[in-house]
């Protein structure tokens, strides 16, 4: 039988941990803040951007969105980000993406304030990331989420076996480097790879961030392997689905992150702990 993993339960538990935060920030008369940036009206990212407004009201975090329509040039969206830059109110800035094709995402991106990078997208937090620098630092929020779910679930990454399957700069590369912080063996396939079974088959832990329907199955994995999908795909009836299709009975599958319900509702729940977080830095130093 293959235990699936109820993120939304940690998801949960991590928010009620945030909430705390929330309230000894109160105490002082601090509220966090983030600010949301969205660009046009592609329906899956107004509804992600709502769901982090609505998470992110609910727990008493001060949230604001900013709207744009499609045709917006790189530089007003820059000034909008220079003023919540300095905006003491906000503590964490997010650019959803993708942008449309006339903007330059790493323009974007590296006009954030690296301390409100709440995405951990900027170059200068991506390196601290790599060169797993003793500071604080924001981190992407998918792979962090990631992290804090296998600590829940106590998974050894202590010289474990670890492949991971997609090198995107938002999921899996920043998944690398908290992989090889821990001490994992990593192993990093992506689209030019050949035999990915071969790997597959060794893992103890398998976490797949490709974003294609049905790019694993049971066989791919060897007995009791640990899956985690970061996958978020639309089947042929429009339904949400991972990389891995599986059911109760596939025989090697230890455990697995089902979609929806699993790193989907960790990914929103660690943007909140880190807005708080990065809240929290700002008033230590
Ligand atoms: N700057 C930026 N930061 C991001 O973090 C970012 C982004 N851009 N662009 C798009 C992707 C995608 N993403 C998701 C977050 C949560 C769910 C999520 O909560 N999924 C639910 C289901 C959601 C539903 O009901 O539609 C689940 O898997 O259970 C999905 C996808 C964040 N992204």
């Amino acid at each position: 039988m293959v235990e699936i993993i109820d993120g939304k339960k940690e998801a949960k538990h991590l928010n009620e941990i945030t909430k705390q935060h929330i309230e000894k920030l109160a105490k002082s008369g601090i509220v966090p803040g983030i600010a949301v940036i969205i660009v046009g009206h592609d329906q899956a990212s107004e509804r992600y951007v709502r769901m982090k407004d609505k998470k992110a009201r609910s727990l008493g975090i001060y949230s604001i969105m900013k709207h744009f329509e499609n045709d917006i040039s790189e530089t007003d969206l820059i000034k909008s980000i220079n003023e919540l830059n300095h905006d003491p109110k906000i503590n964490g800035i997010l650019v959803q993406l993708p942008l449309p094709s006339h903007i330059n995402e790493q323009n974007i991106i590296q006009s954030i304030d690296p301390k409100k990078d709440v995405d951990g997208f900027h170059p200068l937090n991506i390196g601290k990331l790599f060169l797993n620098l003793n500071e604080q630092f924001p981190v992407a929020c998918t792979p962090k989420g990631i992290m804090t779910l296998l600590a829940a679930y106590q998974v050894n990454l202590n010289g474990a076996n670890v492949v991971v399957i997609g090198r995107s700069p938002i999921v899996g590369k920043p998944l690398l480097a908290l992989l090889l912080n821990a001490n994992a063996s990593v192993t990093c396939l992506h689209s030019h790879s050949e035999n990915i079974t071969l790997h597959t088959k060794k893992a103890d832990l398998v976490i797949s961030a490709v974003g294609n329907a049905n790019t694993l199955n049971d066989n791919h994995f060897k007995p009791g392997a640990y899956v985690i999908d970061a996958g978020q795909n639309l089947d042929i009836n429009g339904k949400l689905v991972g990389d891995v299709s599986y059911d109760q009975n596939s025989k090697n599958i230890g455990f697995i992150t089902p979609v929806p319900g699993g790193v989907g509702p960790m990914t929103i729940a660690t943007l909140m702990q880190q807005t708080v977080e990065m809240c929290e830095w700002s008033h230590v130093e």
